[in-house]
This record gives structure tokens, sequence and C-alpha cells, in this order.
């Protein structure tokens, strides 16, 4: 999809060299024509409105950037009823509007919290307000001195039976709600996390919907401190969010705003817990970690766009004979240092597919009132968000280092997009809950349980114990089973070790102390485990389209042999491979980049990206890189004046004391 004006395809030629039908591949990435279709109709609908310009993003001051991000939503939301857009193109609309905002809470955390914990009577009352935006809503759960720890939130919400009300209180300083996007400035309302306590018993943590600011005039309700809590990381970037702070001075709400899914307050006090399990009061946070996951697929993919085209264009040195410059994607540093990120794109947006599908599949046996996945789903989404988001913030920042000095301008688009992207790894926790659920799985297995799903693997126990890789060649790396076997291996041995280690400790708790170095590798392993399974289990699909399926087989193999090759160690340590087998897996890797080469600039164009959506000068689908970069720099505010503001205060000044002293 190109939107890059009228200048001669400088990627021609690279383009010709594909082996593979790059439509074929746009519908294995996007997941079906139709959704290649909706893709492109939406990137192109938003990069034709000139309301979505986000071009001068990085120049502008926090008022105006927040200003504009208001304008945007606003401008998005008329578009969506206008058209009247589906929900799946309302999404897509939003991702292409590339500005985070308050609209990412409001429908992306208080409308699933009010949808997973509120009764049916609640949902009635206030979805339909939250769904016309007659209502702004946010997820006021962090606070000031708790994020990680949610049991050890301070705020109250004490039950006052003479008036049938809650009374919201911030006892501390710590207690004040700290961090929640669209808190700040925009919303209306929150789904605000506080302690229960009523006849003098403190319950724990529990939602309840509280309105913060007039409907009227937009001013704070009366006992509700509110602000936002400053500037963040990076121009423009995620400073389009007001992420915001908020205390209550007993304020009151009606009892019916605590969410009473889980548990209820009666008329007269008495605490009542449904037999729902109380771990769903973190389902919001289960929806939200599947769609994180499938966001760092997004911006590891813009990244890896970038910089494949750029190094594509980009030459550097020459041959001795004064030939042409060479590439700089030729070299194979560049390529090994590159092609596992873009075949890392191709894993995550694999592994995002199936996440969402294992989501719906819970929510679907959640309302049959069948609860046994939902601890599966919660390591596997903790797990993967933990490390595909710390994995794809890495990468974008490789992919900036790739393309040299330019890469460091803010029209390359990969500062904005790393500081925009780098918090996913803080929000909604950087714990590997995945540790635990491993610990608890090995113990079953022990007494001959026999685990299903993503942990079926451990029920084999006995051969992925003792067995030994049987690779003899680089090729033999190329078998898919062989793949499996090692990183089932692997994860398995490194878990059991945990298990075992902890057994020998004073109490479980405290070996799960002292281990959790080595917890979390094992979460690591399993977690790539997953990701390297369900890639493979993707090739095993019909996938249409001539050689399609070919390139993914070569990106599969690059991705499993780079972790292979990057934790070594774990591999060898646990006695999985040899070091010669090892060394296979490099020399496989090394002819696998080789091959992909060829196929690189369309293997990114297969993400269909828009001009626009990349927001690159070096990424730009026409590679006419140059004349860009030259344009884009007289647009900076420096150059609106040849002489620069401050010149006959501060330069002039120095420059003729220089010419005095000079003189003497
Ligand atoms: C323009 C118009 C357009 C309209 C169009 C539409 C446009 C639409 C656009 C919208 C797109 C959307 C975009 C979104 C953007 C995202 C932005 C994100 C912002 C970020 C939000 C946040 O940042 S929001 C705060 C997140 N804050 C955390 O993330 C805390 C982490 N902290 C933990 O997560 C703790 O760690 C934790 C587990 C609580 C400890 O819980 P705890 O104290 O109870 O402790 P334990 O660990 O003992 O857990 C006890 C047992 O519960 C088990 N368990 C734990 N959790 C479980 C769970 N979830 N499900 C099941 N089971 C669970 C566990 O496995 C134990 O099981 P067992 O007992 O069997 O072992
Ligand atoms: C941009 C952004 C947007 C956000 N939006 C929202 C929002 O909309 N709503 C909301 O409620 N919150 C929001 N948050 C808050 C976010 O969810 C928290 O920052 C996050 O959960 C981490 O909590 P914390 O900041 O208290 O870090 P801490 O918990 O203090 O963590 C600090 C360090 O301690 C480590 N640590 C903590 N506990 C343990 C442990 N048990 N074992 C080992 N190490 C541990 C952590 O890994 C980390 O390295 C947002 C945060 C950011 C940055």
């Amino acid at each position: 999809m190109a939107d890059g004006g009228g200048e001669p395809d400088q990627l021609a030629g690279e383009r010709a060299t594909a082996q593979f039908d790059v439509d074929g591949m746009k519908v294995a990435w996007a997941g079906s024509r139709h959704a290649v279709e909706v893709a492109d109709r939406m990137a192109r609908l938003v990069a034709s409105d000139p309301v979505f310009r986000k071009d001068t993003r990085t120049m502008l001051s926090r008022k105006e950037l927040f200003k504009d991000t208001l304008k945007k939503a606003a401008h998005a939301w008329k578009r969506i009823v206008e058209l009247r857009l589906t929900e799946e193109e309302a999404n897509l609309l939003r991702l292409y509007v590339d500005q985070p905002g308050y609209v990412d809470l409001h429908w992306g955390m208080f409308v699933p919290a009010i949808k997973g914990q509120g009764t049916e009577e609640q949902q009635k009352k206030w979805l339909p307000m939250a769904y016309k935006f007659q209502i702004i809503g946010c997820y006021a759960q962090t606070e000031l001195g708790h994020g990680s720890n949610v049991q050890g939130l301070e705020t109250t919400a004490t039950f006052d039976p003479s008036a049938d009300e809650f009374v919201m209180h911030s006892p501390t300083l710590t207690s004040s709600k700290w961090w929640p996007g669209g808190l700040g400035k925009a919303s209306t309302h929150a789904v605000v996390y506080a302690r229960l306590i009523t006849e003098g018993k403190d319950y724990g943590i529990h939602g309840f919907i509280v309105q913060l600011r007039s409907l009227d005039d937009h001013s704070p309700l009366p006992g509700v401190t509110l602000g936002d809590i400053g500037g963040k990381f990076g121009s423009g970037a995620y400073n389009s969010m007001d992420n915001g702070v908020l205390r209550f001075d007993h304020v009151r709400i009606p009892r019916d705003q605590m969410l009473m899914r889980l548990s209820q307050v009666t008329r007269e006090g008495k605490y009542v817990h449904s037999d729902v399990p109380k771990q769903l009061l973190y389902g919001t946070m289960v929806y939200v970690r599947q769609t994180i996951v499938a966001d760092a697929s997004k911006a590891l993919s813009r990244a890896v766009c970038i910089a494949v085209r750029y190094s594509a264009i980009r030459k550097q040195f020459g041959s001795q004979d004064g030939g042409p410059e060479t590439q700089v994607l030729n070299y194979k540093t560049q390529q090994s240092r590159l092609f596992p990120l873009l075949a890392s794109a191709y894993a995550y947006r694999f592994v995002g597919q199936w996440l969402k599908w294992l989501y719906t599949d819970v929510t679907q046996k959640l309302e049959a009132k069948d609860y046994s996945t939902l601890p599966e789903a919660h390591a596997c989404t903790a797990g993967l968000k933990s490390v595909t988001t710390s994995a794809t913030a890495d990468a974008i920042e490789e992919c900036r280092k790739l393309c040299g000095g330019h890469g460091y301008l803010n029209s390359s688009g990969l500062p904005e997009l790393f500081a925009v992207y780098v918090p996913a790894c803080t929000y909604e926790g950087d714990n590997v809950q995945v540790a635990r659920f491993l610990m608890k799985t090995v113990a079953q297995v022990a007494t001959g349980k026999q685990p299903v799903g993503t942990i079926a693997y451990m029920g084999n126990i006995q051969h992925l114990m003792q067995c030994k890789s049987a690779v003899n060649t680089a090729e033999d790396w190329l078998n898919p089973a062989a793949i499996k076997e090692v990183f089932e291996a692997r994860a398995l041995r490194m878990a059991v070790n945990c298990a075992q280690n902890i057994s020998k400790a004073p109490s479980q708790e405290e070996g799960f102390s002292e281990l959790s170095p080595d917890l979390l590798e094992a979460a690591v392993a399993h977690v790539q485990l997953i990701i390297v399974t369900k890639f493979i289990e993707k090739l095993q699909e019909d996938i249409p389209g001539p050689g399609v399926k070919e390139q993914l087989q070569k990106l599969c193999s690059i991705y499993a042999l780079h972790l292979l090759h990057k934790h070594l160690g774990d591999f060898l340590s646990t006695g999985c491979i040899t070091a010669r087998q090892g060394a296979l897996a490099n020399e496989l890797l090394g002819k696998l980049y080789a091959q992909v080469r060829p196929n690189a600039v369309a293997l990114v164009d297969a993400f269909d990206y828009t001009d626009h959506y990349l927001g690159s000068v070096l990424g730009r689908y026409d590679g006419d890189v140059y004349p860009a970069l030259y344009e884009e720099a007289w647009k900076d505010p420096l150059n609106e004046t040849v002489v620069p503001d401050g010149y006959q205060e501060h330069l002039r000044p120095l420059l003729k004391q220089q010419l005095k002293l000079s003189r003497l």
C-alpha cells in the first residue's frame, strides 16, 4: 500500500527479487482476506484525513499535544458514527490514528471492567451511556504507593448502612490513585479499586463505579481532587495521554455502584461472596494483556519495516575497484541483527492471534460457569505480555541503531515509537506470573495428573527429562519436531530444577523468594516455547499463495534458532543439546539469512502499512529517503528564522567579546 507520493520507486528492484506472493502473505499476516481489506480501507481513511496528520507531533508542547489528541478522538468518533463503522473497523481506525488517548482506557478497560464485574442490571445502566460517550471512563487501580501489589492498595470504600452508601476515601498520600490513563483531564467516571469495609471488617479489593467530574461543566465533584501527573519520557509519544492523580475526601456513592457480579453488600451491610472465583476481579487485566500482546507485533513490525527498507536504500563502503557501494542490508551483521526481529514480528503476530482465540474461548467457558481454563489463560496472557513487550522494546531500539545516525532523528519515527512503546513493559505488570503456574503443574504431574493446553508437554516428562537431540547436520534443524523437542525439554528441565530446589528450602515461600531469578528464566523458557509452538502450528494450516508457506517456514526456523543461539547456556546446561548441535544451529541461521535476504523488503511490505502509519522518512514505501530527510529538516521550528532567537542576547555579546579579546 503506497501513499508516498509520485517519486520513482527506489525499492522496485528489491521487490522484484521476492520469491513469494506478497498478497498471499498479507492475508497470512492479517488473518483473512476480509481482514486485509478492512485494514487497508481504514488505513487509507485515516491517511487521507488532514485532522489525523501527525508529522509535527514531536514539536508540539504538552498542552497543544493534549488538545490535538482530544480533537483527533472527537473527530474519530464522529467518523465512526457517520460511517456506521463496525467494532472491527473502529478498532483499526483507532490503531491507524496512532495517538494514545483517553479512548483507549474507556474502551480497553472501563467498559470491559463493567462487562466483566458488573451485574446484568449494572451493565444495563452504565454500558449504554459509555457506548454513546455520554460518560468517559478510566481504570483507577494503581496508587502512588502500590502498583504490582494490588492487595496492598489503600483507598477505602466504607459502607454506611444508614445512608445505603459507600464512602470513598484516600486515607494517606500513598493511597492517591496515580497513573490511570484518561483520569488526569478527560474522564467523567472511573472504575475505582478500593478496600471494601463493611460491619467493621476489611474484605479486600473491590471495584466501584465513581463519578469524578460534573457532566455539565467538567469540574471535579465535591471531595474529589484531580490532576495530571506530569510529562513523561520522550517528545510527543505517551504525553498525549493524561495519566492522572485522584484523591477522595469522604466522597459518597450509592451502594449499587459497587461492581457486584463477584460479591455483594446487602442493604443491611452483609458481605456476600458468590460462587464466581475472586480472581475474576483481575479479568480486565487478562483482557487488556492479550490486546497488548497483539500490539507488540504491530510496534515491532513497524520498526522492522523502517529498518529493512532503509537498510536496502542505505549504502556504505564499496568494492576496492571503485564499483558501487554496498547496501547495508547485504552486511551479514546487519542481517543477523535484523532478520531475527523480522521473524519475531511474524511470531508475535501469530501468537497474538492464538491468544485472542484463547481469550474468547475462556470467556465463553466463563459464561457457562466453567472456570477450569482461567489459570492457564492468566498465566499465558501475563507471561506472553511480559516477554513480548520487553523483546519488542529492545527490538525497536535495535532497529534505531541499525539505521545509524538518521535513526536518531525524530523524522525516522523510531525515537517516538520507542518512547510511546516502552511503558508497555511496565503497565499491566512486568512480573511473570506464569512461574507459579508452572510449579503447580510440575507438582500435579508428579501425582500423575495429565496436564492439558499449553502445558500438555509436561505430561511427557519421562521422555523430555532424558531425551538427547538427534540433530546431526545443520539442515536437521529445519525439522519442526527437532526444534519443538529441545524447546520442550529445556522448558521442562528448567521448571523441574526449580521445583526440586524449592523443595529443599525451609518453606515453599522462602524457596520461591530465593529462586525467583531462576523461576523467571524458567517462565521465559516456557513462554518462548509457546511462541515457537504456535508458529509451528500456524504452518500446519492451509496457507495459500505461491511461496508464502516456504517463507514463513524460514522465518519460523530463524525465530526458534536465534532464541536457541541467544539462550545457548540454557540448552547446554540442561543437557538438551551438545555444543556441536548449537554450532550447527548457528550455521543454519547464516544460510537462512541469505535465503531471506532477497525477500526482506517484500516481507515487510506484507505488513501493508501506509506511510502515514509508519510516520518515518526512512521507511517510505518508495524508498526516496534523502530528499525527504532534507525537506523534513527545514520544517523544524528552529529553521523558521535564519538567525536564531537568542542571537542578540546571548550569541552576539559573546562573539563581540571574543573579537575584543583577539584584538588585545
Ligand atoms: C477514537 C474512538 C475510537 C473508538 C474505537 C475503539 C478503540 C478501542 C481501543 C481500545 C484498545 C485497547 C487498548 C488498551 C490500551 C492499554 C493501555 C494499558 C494501560 C495500562 C493499564 C494498567 O496498567 S492497569 C493496572 C495494571 N496493574 C497490574 O498489572 C498489576 C500487576 N499485578 C498483578 O497482576 C498481581 O501480581 C496480581 C495478579 C494482581 C497479584 O494477585 P494477588 O495479590 O492476589 O496474588 P497472587 O499472585 O497470590 O494470586 C492469587 C491467585 O490468583 C491467581 N491470579 C492472579 N491474577 C489472576 C488473573 N488475572 N486471573 C486468574 N487468576 C489470577 C494467581 O495465579 C494465584 O493463583 P493460585 O492461588 O492458584 O496460585
Ligand atoms: C504509561 C503508563 C500507563 C498506566 N496506566 C494505568 C492505568 O490506566 N490504570 C492503572 O491503574 N495503572 C496504570 N499504570 C500503572 C501500572 O500498571 C503500574 O506502573 C505497574 O503495574 C507497575 O507497578 P508500579 O509502578 O507500582 O511498580 P512496582 O510494583 O513498584 O515495581 C518496581 C520494581 O519492583 C519489581 N517488583 C515489584 N513486585 C515484585 C515482586 N513481587 N517480585 C519481584 N519484583 C517485584 C518490579 O518488577 C519493578 O522492577 C500505568 C503505568 C504506566 C507507566
